[in-house]
């Protein structure tokens, strides 16, 4: 299949990026945080009795703790850049893949949204037979099933236009942003004019059936929908377009299959998780492709050739006969500017993460090798990549592949095909399998089987992500990071706001479910094949939710000094230090921003957000850990909101990347609502606006009697600070609607905020 001559150039090259200077700056970081925490140790031997002292001495262990370990993740980054162009003279027969794209709910995600993605998928540039679009929709929704076979109808125009233009950005609502050049042929502007007609059609019939779902009543398609509810039906498999010539052409649309696992009350259904596993087992049963590539419905393909680019690394690495990785990972960017520091954070840490034992598993974006998710370890496999007898005698042992996958014989056929690397016996049809999908769709399919334990993405965690990628890398695999320019995906993320807070809450709850469950990276290292470095990149991941409590304190200690009269940075030389570190630290990350084409401002919002973040949101995901732990409640997943953009062309903030950016008027603008979220924000804004108008108010009270040999002046900065990183909760007091904080969150924050003034008083009496 592959030309393994040495004499051609390679499909794809491993870049690492060893930057001296960037080193040296991480190491005086360090150093100065180290130097700190000394001085204030010794200081603390000879007061012990001082508990602010006591209190910032623990709280900045924990920052030098988590800035020991970005200097081990950032210290020798890598990625690998692919060439895909050169595939065509090295392989003659690409390998297939299949595609999945899982979506939850009809109002939080619109249909139109799943609608583009789906056809930017079907029209990447891949030979049409090899590829196959699966849909897993959580919520049963016969709306969702209706704009999917529409889409499948409009791929037919679509797919071959993309294809015979070399389009190449294949997502309709993007492409459309912007009118064709007035160099094109008027054949071209035809086309052009008939694709966009044909596509605002479907948007209004999806629009039409939003508006009254009635009208599929009368459609026997639509049938199993009728009584579905969303958490109570039967399985429905339908194949929405099935490519009966078989053969890759240009003209053709990859097969298109919708699924929706069965759902009863009371019956834990893993969420995402759960919902990717029934894709794996039904495109096991119906085309088995050795990879499998995994969107979230608002991630769209932004890059034709991201499938080919993907299948370079594969490939080449079976040109080298290295085995190891297990999924190539794709940056997850978006096409808001919500996610600046995500994108900037994926930058560093990411490449630095993929320099060592390759990049963790982000849950969109990424091309898994199937054989991997059947749990197979590295040492399982032989030289030339087939299962080596002995992991053949233990997996395929008669018995025991039913135990692990489940009792559908077509299933078990299905693994076992996959494991050896044999494609499925040629079936005369999809539906051919409807039945056997069917089966593998019940509720209690997987009781008893090693599903979501071993195999298939792991259960026990909402960042079933990073829990999945940690399993694989435990078990000895890499992984391959490519971040194309332009980006290969693009989607949503929601604005500063509630619905960001749940989102972090969930994330942060999630990783902390893995830091404290058997596969922690804590022991990874000592008991798993997992490398050390790679264990200290996963603990710097899982440990955001446990980061809430210092920096909570650390925002409030300035206020509390200044009330209670007492110093919180010692004085002198180290004062100076302290000075240099926020100073460096400052240059350093605008810098990380500014490389990257983001603007200050963005580098500010930035800062702020994760400030709002940790205090405000990643707090209650400790508080969600306890009561899981207690038993008292289970952590869910609350899918986030996605809108679709006004689809209006006009120029963004990056410098970069695509064809003309969406607007965004409000841009870093936080909203607020009624929740608990706000609470702690809104508290420390109070607390510390108390301090600096109390601190002013009475100015001598300070010089004269402020005990810690400090004036008093460099905690007022501090507090000064504080408000500048709170500063959308300043502005939220002044504001109304939805950008401004609700009376009552105001009130209980205010009560808060006195007895804390009353206790910091109180001390001094
Ligand atoms: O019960 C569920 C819940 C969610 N989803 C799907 O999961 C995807 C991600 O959900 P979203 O609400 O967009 O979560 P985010 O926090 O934005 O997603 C990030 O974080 C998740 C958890 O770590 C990962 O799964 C995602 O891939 C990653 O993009 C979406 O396509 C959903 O439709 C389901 O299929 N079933
Ligand atoms: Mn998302």
């Amino acid at each position: 299949m592959v030309e393994s001559s040495s004499s051609l150039p390679p499909l794809c090259e491993k870049i690492s990026y060893k930057n001296y200077f960037l080193r040296a700056v991480d190491l005086t970081i360090l150093g100065l945080l180290f130097s700190l925490l000394l001085h204030r140790y010794r200081i603390l031997l000879v007061k012990q009795s001082d508990n602010v002292w006591v209190v910032a001495f623990l709280c900045e262990s924990f920052f030098t703790f988590v800035w020991l370990l970005i200097t081990c993740i950032k210290w020798s980054p890598a990625e690998y850049k692919s060439y895909p162009d050169r595939l065509d003279e090295r392989v003659h027969d690409l390998p297939s893949v299949d595609m999945f794209l899982t979506t939850a709910d009809p109002v939080r995600e619109p249909p139109i949204l799943v609608v583009n993605t789906v056809l930017s998928l079907l029209a990447v540039n891949y030979p049409a037979n090899k590829l196959a679009c699966y849909v897993s929709d959580d919520g049963c929704s016969p709306l969702t099933y209706f704009s999917l076979k529409e889409a499948s109808k409009f791929a037919k125009i679509w797919v071959p236009f993309c294809k015979k233009n070399n389009v190449r950005v294949r997502a309709p609502f993007r492409y459309f942003l912007n009118h064709p050049a007035a160099t094109e042929s008027s054949e071209f502007s035809k086309d052009w004019d008939m694709v966009k007609w044909e596509y605002e059609k479907l948007c209004r019939k999806v629009e039409d059936v939003t508006g009254d779902s009635h009208l599929l009543d009368a459609d026997d398609d639509f049938k199993a929908f009728s009584n579905a509810k969303r958490n109570d039906h039967s399985t429905i498999v339908k194949v929405v377009w099935e490519n009966k010539a078989g053969v890759g052409d240009k003209e053709e649309v990859p097969h298109f299959v919708y699924i929706s696992r069965e759902k009863r009350p009371n019956y834990l259904h893993n969420y995402k998780a759960g919902a990717m596993n029934f894709l794996v087992r039904v495109s096991g049963l119906m085309t088995n492709a050795p990879y499998m590539l995994n969107v979230d419905c608002d991630m769209y393909v932004n890059e034709a050739d991201v499938v080919r680019q993907a299948m370079c690394i594969f490939l080449q690495n079976s040109i080298l006969n290295s085995k190891s990785c297990a999924f190539v990972q794709f940056p997850q960017d978006f096409y808001d500017s919500n996610a600046d520091e995500l994108t900037v954070l994926q930058s560093y840490v990411g490449r630095g993460i993929a320099g060592i034992q390759g990049p963790t598993y982000a849950g969109s974006g990424c091309f898994h090798t199937r054989r991997v998710m059947y749990g197979i370890s590295l040492d399982d496999l032989g030289d030339d990549g087939s299962l080596s007898s002995v992991a053949t005698r233990n997996y395929l042992a008669e018995g025991n592949l039913a135990r692990e996958f489940g009792n559908s014989k077509e299933m078990v056929t299905s693994v076992v095909n996959a494991l050896q690397r044999k494609p499925n016996p040629q079936h005369s049809s999809l539906t051919d399998s409807l039945e056997a999908a069917q089966e593998v769709g019940h509720c209690h399919y997987e009781n008893q089987t090693s599903w979501g334990k071993t195999i298939g993405w792991l259960y026990g965690s909402t960042t079933e992500d990073v829990h999945t990628g940690l399993g694989i890398h435990s078990r000895g695999w890499t992984s391959s990071y490519i971040s194309p320019d332009p980006p290969a995906f693009l989607g949503a993320m929601p604005p500063g706001g509630p619905e960001a807070m749940v989102q972090q809450r969930r994330w942060a709850a999630g990783m902390l479910e893995i830091l404290f469950n058997k596969r922690s990276p804590l022991i990874g290292t000592f008991f798993r094949k997992l490398r050390f470095r790679q264990s200290l990149a996963y603990l710097y991941i899982l440990t955001w939710g446990l980061r809430s409590i210092p920096e909570l304190f650390y925002c409030l200690l300035p206020a509390y000094c200044l009330l209670h009269n007492t110093a919180l940075f010692p004085k002198g030389v180290y004062l100076g230090i302290i000075v240099t570190l926020v100073g460096i630290h400052c240059l350093y990350t605008l810098w990380e921003f500014m490389s990257l084409g983001f603007s200050v401002q963005s580098w500010f919002i930035s800062q702020s957000f994760w400030r709002i973040k940790s205090t405000c949101s990643w707090l209650f995901s400790i508080l969600d850990i306890i009561l899981q732990f207690l038993g008292i409640s289970e952590n869910v997943f609350i899918v986030t909101k996605k809108t679709m953009p006004e689809t209006r062309s006009e120029s963004g903030s990056r410098k970069s990347q695509q064809e003309g950016d969406f607007p965004n008027q409000d841009c870093g603008k936080f909203e607020f609502d009624g929740s608990l979220y706000f609470l702690p924000g809104t508290f420390i804004v109070l607390v510390t606006l108390a301090a600096l108008v109390g601190c002013s108010v009475g100015p001598q009270r300070l010089s004269h009697s402020h005990r810690g040999n400090s004036s008093g002046m460099a905690e007022a900065c501090g507090c000064v600070l504080v408000v500048v990183l709170f500063l959308p909760f300043l502005k939220g007091m002044f504001e109304k609607g939805k950008y401004g904080i609700p009376l009552s969150t105001l009130s209980k924050a205010a009560f808060l905020a006195v007895l804390f003034v009353v206790f910091s008083f109180g001390k001094l009496v």
